[in-house]
């Protein structure tokens, strides 16, 4: 199994270009299931994750053509004969239940695993099941698959309990060819919710709302082939500047956008960091020790959950102490003892962890536990003094895109090991 050595100490400088988002591939990459006609996608990252996605849609029958070394995809979606996705491929991607909402509406038909409870929380999808019952689907759950029908969705209003992304997302993807108007209220205003939104308006469907959390959608019969530029990675722009903020540097961010992270670029700038942005551009120079900076997680455009981790190790090495609420996932601090191996001093009390800056991290054999975690820890091993050896990074591979090799292109001292 693979593992990331890293000697850490060394200062970043130079450019990093970031890669398309994952949380914005996975839904798009499902959206072609909803036509029979071509989608040319653009900026589709190099991760497990999309090839994970990419092999599910593989064996339901659409046809893919992908350039070797290029981060274009076309999907024809014209031959689908499987109206299934297996166990074996969505207990490693929560993302596959994405396809649900897309088969059910075009197909009538779809046989979906539940995805397992991972590291990060229980995680349950009652949330997309109830949204689709709305609409007049017949559900039943056995033996741990999700067997649904429906002859054609009807358009409803649906008020789910709480924001959740993917719900919305599969509810949209069920909403645009169902009978008539759906209203999703309480809808998440993620950008990579919109950027999946942009492309099904581009396929044909009509929608209203795009970015408020109260989605209007008419649906239509039928959504014909079109072209979409999958937006940048906010996560991972989010995680290459919390690294220069704590281990010093000057690094500009390229084919990224700032206004995709405002909460935690202000964040950054009352840790001490200096940004500076550009359309599509953002630097961040960094030379003093950081303070401390305390926060709580919300839905976009709050603080996001999946960078909480990164800047917790930032506040580990920071001048001072500081309180992280996480209130998304009710299990997203595995880091925190593995940080402690590491010298930090985290103490947690319910869902908040209380972190007192040390003056450095030292070195020593981790575990990664999850996608953001293992990102975390990569940021402590990039500032700890000595070598830092990271295990179980399969997580990391999940989510982004050739971390090693960015890294050390602006100067990181890392390199995966067996
Ligand atoms: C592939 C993808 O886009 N993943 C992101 C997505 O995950 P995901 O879409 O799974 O996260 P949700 O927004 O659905 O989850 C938010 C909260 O709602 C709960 N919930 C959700 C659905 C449901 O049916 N019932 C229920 O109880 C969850 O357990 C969680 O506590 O949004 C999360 C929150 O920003 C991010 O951390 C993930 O990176
Ligand atoms: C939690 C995450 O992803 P997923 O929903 O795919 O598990 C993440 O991207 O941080």
């Amino acid at each position: 199994m693979d593992k990331l050595l890293i000697r850490g100490g060394n200062r970043l400088s130079g450019d990093v270009v970031i890669s398309g988002a994952k949380n914005a591939a996975l839904p798009i990459l499902c959206a072609g299931l909803l036509t029979a006609d071509n989608l040319h996608l653009s900026n589709i990252p190099n991760l497990q994750d999309v090839s994970t996605m990419l092999k599910l849609m593989r064996q339901m029958g659409l046809r893919i053509e992908q350039e070797a070394g290029s981060n274009k995809v076309t999907l024809n979606g014209g031959d689908i004969t499987k109206l299934e996705a297996p166990y074996e491929l969505v207990k490693t991607m929560r993302a596959s239940i994405l396809v649900l909402g897309p088969l059910l509406a075009r197909f009538g038909e779809a046989k979906v695993s539940l995805p397992g409870g991972c590291a990060i929380g229980s995680r349950p999808v009652d949330q997309h099941i109830k949204g689709l019952q709305a609409m007049g689907a017949e559900i039943t759950i056995d033996a741990g698959y999700i067997y649904a029908k429906a002859k054609r969705l009807k358009g409803t209003r649906i008020v789910t309990d709480m924001i959740t992304v993917t719900g919305t997302e599969n509810l949209l993807m069920a909403a645009v060819l169902a009978d008539g108007e759906t209203v999703l209220e309480n809808a998440a205003r993620e950008p990579e919710v919109s950027d999946l939104a942009q492309l099904l308006v581009a396929m044909g469907a009509k929608i209203e709302g795009i970015g408020t959390d109260r989605l209007v959608i008419q649906g239509v019969d039928k959504l014909h082939g079109a072209s979409h530029t999958v937006i940048a990675d906010r996560i991972e722009t989010g995680t290459f500047l919390c690294a220069v903020a704590a281990v010093g540097g000057d690094v500009t961010l390229r084919n990224t956008r700032s206004n995709l992270l405002d909460a935690a670029l202000d964040k950054l700038r009352e840790a001490g960091a200096i940004l500076t942005t550009g359309e599509d551009w953002i630097r961040v120079q960094m030379a003093r020790r950081p303070k401390a900076v305390s926060f709580r997680t919300t839905e976009y455009p709050g603080f996001p959950t999946d960078m909480q981790a990164q800047f917790m190790a930032l506040n580990c090495i920071a001048e001072g102490t500081s309180h992280v609420t996480e209130t998304i996932f009710e299990n997203r601090f595995m880091h925190v003892q593995e940080m402690n191996r590491l010298g930090a001093a985290i103490d947690i009390e319910g869902n908040t962890a209380i972190v007192k800056g040390v003056e450095k991290f030292i070195g020593a054999p981790v575990m990664a536990t999850d996608l953001r975690a293992s990102a975390s820890l990569v940021i402590a091993g990039l500032a700890a003094q000595g070598e830092t050896l990271i295990e179980r990074i399969y997580h990391l591979d999940r989510g982004y895109d050739r971390m090693e090799n960015k890294l050390s292109s602006i100067g990181a001292q890392i390199e995966r090991v067996k």
